[in-house]
């Protein structure tokens, strides 16, 4: 069976540095030409949060040390972050395709997603970016640049920032018609570039869009059949960690709602993913979100594993 796949991309599919997202987009692109091998047309979203926040860093670092360097704004640095990421991926998926003989036409394209400026995300920001700081240096950085901090997961401290909600993608038709063409996407790279109402035009906000909720998005507009959201779990669990852990293999919409209730997904890791599934499965009938790992995308796209919401 072939499907319109719309893939959500974990972090662990891109590692946290250069050298590692190097090394990590090649096991990656090996899984996602599995899948177009297979028959499936795909489009791939990612995340950004270690990316855009290491390019922030640095323009503020090297500002400080050089008028060279002209301050360069939140929107801007999400921008590089989507083209580099891209370059990357759309290079090693360009490069698995010839390895097996196919030629493939590979293309990201930068893209940016319309956010309401009244998003109550702006007031309460919790969305982790760049590297892990102990409480005392996260402390002293806070003091210096205004930014906020909060603990990520018993990881460290990471700055936060505000993460609206995905409301439009602004290249749509174009990503349409890159999509009918058999073109292999990459886009909505760290959830898009999010954008407010500035009179009758639209400008970058300093902010990181949920990638899960702008590929859910992307799903609905390329009108796919499947999310596929990819991350460093083969399923999603009750009880996660727990002693009486339990792997699920399927969520209907209300069991969703009952666990969420309960509790049983964390916010910022496993509740947007579920959330997000939700949303795309609820937009129209027949539509299936599955959550699973990288390694796993191929079996689970076959049905034998995956945490499917249906
Ligand atoms: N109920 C749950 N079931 C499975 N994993 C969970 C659950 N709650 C939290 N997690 C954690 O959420 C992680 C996925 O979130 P995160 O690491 O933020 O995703 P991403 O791959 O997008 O970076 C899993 O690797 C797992 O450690
Ligand atoms: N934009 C985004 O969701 O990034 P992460 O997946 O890295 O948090």
């Amino acid at each position: 069976m072939s499907y319109k796949i719309v893939i959500a991309l974990g972090g662990n599919a891109l590692g946290s540095n250069v050298e590692e997202q190097k090394e990590a987009v090649k096991k990656t692109s090996e899984h996602l030409v599995d899948l177009v091998m297979n028959g499936n047309k795909i489009i791939v979203g990612h995340g950004n949060g270690p990316q855009v926040g290491m390019i922030n860093l640095a323009m503020e670092e090297g500002h400080k040390n050089t008028d060279k360097i002209p301050l360069m704004p939140f929107p801007e640095c999400g921008a590089m972050s989507q083209g580099y990421i891209g370059y990357h991926l759309q290079n090693a998926i360009h490069y698995e395709f010839k390895e097996r003989g196919r030629e493939v036409p590979v293309v990201t394209v930068i893209t940016q997603v319309i956010v309401d400026e009244n998003d109550e995300a702006f007031k309460n920001p919790t969305k982790p970016i760049g590297s892990f700081y102990t409480k005392e240096e996260a402390e002293e950085i806070a003091k210096k640049t205004g930014y906020q901090f909060k603990e990520d997961s018993g990881r460290g401290y990471r700055r936060v920032v505000a993460s609206p909600f995905p409301k439009d993608i602004v290249e749509k038709d174009s990503l349409k018609s890159l999509y009918d063409a058999r073109n292999v996407i990459i886009a909505c790279g760290g959830g898009g570039i999010p954008l407010i109402k500035d009179g009758l035009k639209y400008k970058g906000v300093d902010a990181v869009i949920d990638k899960d909720f702008s590929c859910a998005l992307l799903a609905d507009l390329m009108e796919a059949d499947v999310l596929l959201i990819l991350t460093a779990v083969e399923k999603v669990a009750i009880n996660f960690g727990k002693e009486d852990e339990k792997w699920l293999d399927k969520m209907t919409i209300d069991d969703c709602n009952k666990y969420i209730e309960q509790g049983q997904f964390a916010p910022g890791s496993m509740l947007p993913k579920v959330e997000a599934a939700m949303q795309f499965v609820k937009g129209k009938s027949g539509r299936k979100a599955v959550i699973t790992s990288l390694e796993k995308a191929l079996d689970a796209m076959s049905g034998k594993t995956g945490t499917w919401i249906e």
